[in-house]
């Protein structure tokens, strides 16, 4: 792996062009690969991305193309960032233009809903010999893309691996932990976004501050179940890409999940609203953990709301209701 052959960088939404941003003002040469073509001019003509990141400054070394193995072709370390129910097909048509030995690092935000697992397995099974890795942590890509400061983590199975791509992609602003738990960072970074939903319905519903560190807190305890079953170690949810995480998103209206979930609880048009990663992620956490026999109430409650099956408020009674135990 050497730091000086460029980074590809699929994807040309906020996290996208935000990780590219990051990339070049750490002096590397960067390569931008997005499917629009309106994307791709505004960043090589304006150094800008109107439609996903409207007002911010593109450092010029971010340079976009349209052309997937062009972005690719001879890079040290590919950035998968498009929506995760895109990843597995995103793979399928990396699979033909990369390199064996270049390394993947998925950094999306979900779970496959399709089968359920992880976007790890998916794209190990579809990219056979390259080594996977995920990048997750907080990180809102309005705040990466001013430069401003924060710290993520880069997992792979191999220790090694993950902190030679932590090195590899850390910048002067962008501190990247490593970590061998793949599982643990994934399911983290994944159903975290449910709970953000959780939280912004409870703000848009009225119904306080309490109750939204309330129910963010027993959520924890159902995302440390829901990402045990995954193989997750507890101690990696407790960083950066779970806690961390959660903390971010689910107290800021500058969550894409958290603004959606604000929206719900308020009764507010929904069209229109661009994709929190949580409506998917919700019912397949749902689906998963009825499947494996956890107890999960408030990401159910969430995957109802979604379905319109019930009221915030409704909801939150229902929670409320359930037989009393003691905390664990
Ligand atoms: N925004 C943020 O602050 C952060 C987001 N993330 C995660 O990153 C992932 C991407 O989010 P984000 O960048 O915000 O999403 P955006 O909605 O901002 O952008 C999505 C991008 O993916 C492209 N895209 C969608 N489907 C495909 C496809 N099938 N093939 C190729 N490109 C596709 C879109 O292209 P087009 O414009 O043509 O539709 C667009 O450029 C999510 O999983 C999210 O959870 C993680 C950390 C921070
Ligand atoms: O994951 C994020 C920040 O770490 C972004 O969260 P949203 O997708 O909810 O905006």
């Amino acid at each position: 792996m050497s730091e000086t052959r460029p980074v590809a960088v699929l994807g040309g939404g906020a996290w996208g062009t935000a990780l590219a941003q990051a990339q070049a003002m750490a002096g590397r040469e960067v390569r931008l690969w997005a499917r629009d073509a309106d994307t791709v001019e505004a960043i090589n003509q304006r150094h800008e991305n109107p439609r996903y990141l409207p007002g911010a400054r593109l450092n010029p070394a971010v340079r976009a193309t349209g052309d997937i193995s062009a972005a690719v072709a001879g890079a040290g370390v590919v950035l998968a960032v498009t929506p995760a129910q895109t990843v597995s097909g995103l793979c399928e048509v990396l699979a033909p233009q990369v390199a064996a030995d270049t390394p993947v690092v998925l950094c999306a935000k979900g779970i496959d809903a399709e089968s359920g697992r992880l976007l790890s397995d998916i794209a190990a099974e579809r990219l056979p010999r390259n080594p996977i890795a995920a990048l997750s942590g907080p990180s809102f890509a309005v705040d990466v893309v001013a430069g401003l400061p924060t710290a993520v983590t880069v997992a792979a199975a191999d220790v090694e691996a993950a902190a030679a791509l932590a090195a590899l992609i850390s910048t002067p602003t962008l501190r990247c932990y490593s970590s061998d738990d793949l599982a643990g960072v994934e399911a983290g970074g994944a159903l975290k976004n449910v709970l953000a939903i959780a939280a912004g319905a409870v703000i848009g519903a009225g119904l306080g501050a309490s109750a939204q560190a309330a129910l963010v807190t027993r959520g924890f305890v159902e995302l440390r179940r829901i990402a045990a079953s995954f193989g997750a170690r507890q101690e990696t949810l407790m960083g950066l890409s779970g806690f961390g995480d959660l903390f971010l998103t689910c107290g800021s209206g500058k969550s894409r999940n958290f603004a959606y979930g604000e929206a719900l609880g308020r009764g507010a048009a929904l069209e229109g609203m661009r994709l929190a990663e949580g409506v998917a992620t919700a019912a397949i956490a749902d689906r998963i953990a009825r499947e494996r026999g956890i107890d999960a109430p408030i990401t159910q409650n969430v995957a109802l709301i979604l379905d319109r099956a019930i009221t915030v408020r409704e909801a939150m009674m229902a929670l409320l209701s359930r037989p009393l135990k003691s905390e664990t």
